[in-house]
């Protein structure tokens, strides 16, 4: 069995992860190693079999004996340990939910229902670093994959949607926090039916802007407001958020050399931990929306098309109903007034499933049977 150390398997990521790894008896087929960077020697997590206790996950001779090192720690971690050990001489597979491998010429980010041939391709020529895709960039080529696979898509614009989760298990509370603290500033009007919606309105407006919200983690309201702006800024104008669609997405498609434009605005939004996306493409050609429902539905097991109709768009296609889950459906298609060509379509994902833990389970498991 291969020797699989698990670092940052406590955090919000690796928690999805490790959930899904017990409901797939991932942890049966390897001998599983946890590390800590702050809890060391205390009891490893239950995960049906007998474990060693928590080993310090900056001891470099420790990490060495592994033969997968799976992280979901964040960048800071990698940025520290991943050179020295590989500097130590070390060969194993390296598997990260971070970003600050992706781009290197010497990983692969991985992403096995869209990019199974690149991946397997890496494995053979000997590439042993794999990361998981940026969230919104998985969610969206897991929605539009067949699109892509089949080179119809001449440009992407997706205007994106996107959880207080893609912030971190702190920025989830504080949402919380901020729509507790709203309602409790109009307790009393609320319960009261008579009350005027202009007084409420007025109320709740002048306690989202005053400094009674919590905003903390987010440095702005995002309970009945929205931040128009995630991770730092480049110099194009964009934010990181969306510099990375392009530049991502192409690697995982392994098209970096012929690359498919792919650029919009990306906001967050009260959701909890579903990115949702609005999608404007360009076709190269002219196809019908039933062609294009066929290929998007054909090409994998999770993405589910919703016919453009009211009821069951608004019960199919939402946050609310697609978290915790793994299926990702994609609806709203349809021609737009600009020509045959110019398709909409809507789409939700978990970010912390599609987004983040699942793309690493798989890839331990390509290893695992490579
Ligand atoms: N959040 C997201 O949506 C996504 C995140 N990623 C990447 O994954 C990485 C990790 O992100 P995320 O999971 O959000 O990070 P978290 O902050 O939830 O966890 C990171 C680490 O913090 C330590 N920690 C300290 N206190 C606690 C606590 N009370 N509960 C749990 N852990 C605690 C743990 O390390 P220890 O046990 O060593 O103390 C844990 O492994 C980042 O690089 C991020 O970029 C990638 C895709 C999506
Ligand atoms: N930036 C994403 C979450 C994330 O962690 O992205 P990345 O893995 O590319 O750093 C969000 O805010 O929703």
């Amino acid at each position: 069995m291969k020797k699989v150390g698990l670092v940052g398997w406590r955090g919000m990521v690796g928690s999805v992860l490790m959930q899904r790894m017990r409901d797939e008896n991932d942890f049966a087929t390897i001998e599983p190693v946890f590390f800590t960077t702050s809890q060391i020697g205390l009891l490893a997590p239950e995960i049906g079999k007998p474990s060693d206790t928590l080993k310090d996950a900056f001891a470099i001779d420790e990490l060495a004996k592994m033969d997968i090192v799976v992280t979901c720690q964040g960048g800071d971690y990698t940025n520290e340990v991943y050179p020295k050990l590989r500097a130590a001489g070390w060969k194993g597979y390296w598997i990260d939910a971070a970003s600050s491998l992706r781009m290197q010429d010497d990983s692969i980010i991985a992403l096995d229902p869209v990019n199974k041939d690149v991946i397997q391709q890496g494995i053979k020529d000997g590439v042993k670093t794999f990361v998981g895709g940026n969230c919104t960039v998985s969610l969206l080529l897991m929605a539009l994959g067949g699109l892509f696979e089949e080179e119809l898509i001449e440009w992407v614009t997706p205007h994106t949607y996107q959880a207080a989760s893609g912030a971190g298990a702190r920025n989830m509370r504080e949402l919380i926090s901020q729509m507790g603290s709203i309602s409790a500033s109009v307790a009393d009007k609320l319960a009261d039916p008579a009350s005027a919606i202009l007084e409420i309105d007025q109320q709740v407006a002048e306690h989202i802007r005053s400094d009674a919200l919590p905003k903390e983690q987010f440095g702005a309201p995002l309970a009945g407001s929205l931040i128009p702006w995630i991770d730092v800024p480049m110099p194009s104008g964009q934010s990181k958020e969306e510099w990375k669609a392009q530049v991502e997405a192409n690697k995982i498609l392994g098209t970096s050399d012929k690359q498919v434009p792919i650029d919009g605005l990306c906001v967050r939004i009260g959701a909890m931990r579903c990115h949702s996306q609005a999608i404007t493409m360009k076709l190269k050609k002219d196809i019908s929306v039933a062609e294009i429902e066929r290929i998007l539905g054909a090409h994998n097991e999770w993405v589910k098309v919703i016919p453009n109709e009211r009821d069951i768009t608004i019960e199919e296609l939402s946050p609310a109903k697609v978290t915790g889950t793994l299926t990702i459906p994609v609806g709203r298609i349809r021609k737009l007034a600009m020509g045959p060509e110019y398709v909409t379509a809507f789409t939700v994902g978990d970010q912390l499933l599609w987004g983040a833990a699942e793309p690493l389970r798989r890839m331990l498991n390509i290893l695992q049977a490579s």
